[in-house]
């Protein structure tokens, strides 16, 4: 995919005395869903609050659909949903909805949208008798309402049961697949492994990591986990493999993401004698910690 939606270079910005942006590049591209992610404090809200055009960049360039932040295009190009989203709580989910389309001169179907991110029962109720999944998913609605070429959403899941994780992720797939692209600040690691396309990891205001899972676990030079279970003799599988012996029946392999195809064929060779394979690659989470952790050069 080549149609880059945001397009950010060598951003810098400082708080005070403080460097909270060094230098950041990043490019998300249409259809793209890109997860964002860093310890608390690392620069995520301030880069996205500059893409929004809330707070002042002080040098790079930062562009969404060819446009500068804040500029009247790149408002409309844009959605943002906050990590707490608020509505006046004496509208109703249609009401609040209806005004927000009014407010951008859009003619939509509300009571469609309003159903499309499960609130069809609640459409004529007052937004203050909504739980907090209710409300972030008037918040994605009103994502959906702009058509936005950018989504930027800020920990979208947080506080939501899982069911209402997979319906927003299942939204957040289909904005996508519409070709807007998708940028969302997360903490929750699991998640984000297995609903976005690439991960940016942010340390102390660099970007330290951005690639796919599969590239970041190259990188990074971690390795997969093989356990082999044999049939009868797990001392041959020993022989073969070089793992380490588990109990009477088995054995681990740690091996890196060039030798595992090799391995698996020598196994394979084995025939008969192995009863169970089971292949663990390294997770987001270990993949986090070693970015996130390591020394900045
Ligand atoms: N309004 C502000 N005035 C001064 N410093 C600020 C302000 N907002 C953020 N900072 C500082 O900028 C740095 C980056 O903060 P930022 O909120 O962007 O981090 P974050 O990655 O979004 O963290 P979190 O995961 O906690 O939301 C921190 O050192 C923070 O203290």
């Amino acid at each position: 995919m080549t149609d880059k939606i945001l397009e950010i270079q060598g951003l810098v910005k400082d708080r005070g005395q403080t460097r909270v942006l060094h230098g950041v590049d990043l490019t998300v591209s249409a259809g793209e869903r890109v997860a964002l992610l860093g310890h608390n404090g690392a620069g995520k809200s301030t880069l996205i609050k500059t893409v929004l055009g809330l707070t002042k960049m002080g040098s790079g360039s930062v562009k969404i659909a060819g446009h500068k932040p804040g500029s009247g295009a790149a408002r409309a190009d844009t959605a943002f949903l906050p990590e707490a989203v608020s509505f006046h709580p004496a509208l109703t989910g249609r009401e609040q909805l209806t005004l927000f389309a009014r407010l951008a001169g859009q003619k939509a179907d509300i009571a469609g949208l309003l159903e499309r991110v499960g609130l069809a029962d609640a459409l004529d109720r007052r937004i203050g008798t909504y739980s907090k999944g209710m409300r972030q998913r008037l918040g994605l609605a009103q994502v959906l309402l702009g058509k936005p070429k950018l989504a930027l959403l800020d920990e979208p899941t947080s506080g939501l049961d899982p069911i209402s994780r997979q319906d927003l992720y299942a939204i957040i797939d289909e904005l996508a697949a519409a070709g807007c692209a998708v940028l969302i600040a997360s903490h929750a690691l699991t998640e984000v492994e297995a609903r976005t396309d690439r991960i940016a990891i942010m340390r102390k205001g660099h970007l330290v990591a951005d690639d796919t899972l599969a590239g970041l676990s190259a990188k990074a030079g971690l390795r997969t986990k093989m356990r082999v279970r044999a049939t009868a003799d797990a001392e041959a599988l020993v022989q073969v493999t070089g793992g380490r012996r588990m109990n009477g029946a088995s054995v681990e392999i740690e091996i890196d993401a060039a030798g595992k195809m090799e391995m698996l064929r020598k196994i394979a060779e084995m025939g008969g004698a192995v009863a169970d394979v089971d292949i663990t690659p390294p997770r987001l989470e270990d993949l986090y910690r070693f970015y996130a952790k390591e020394e900045l050069h």
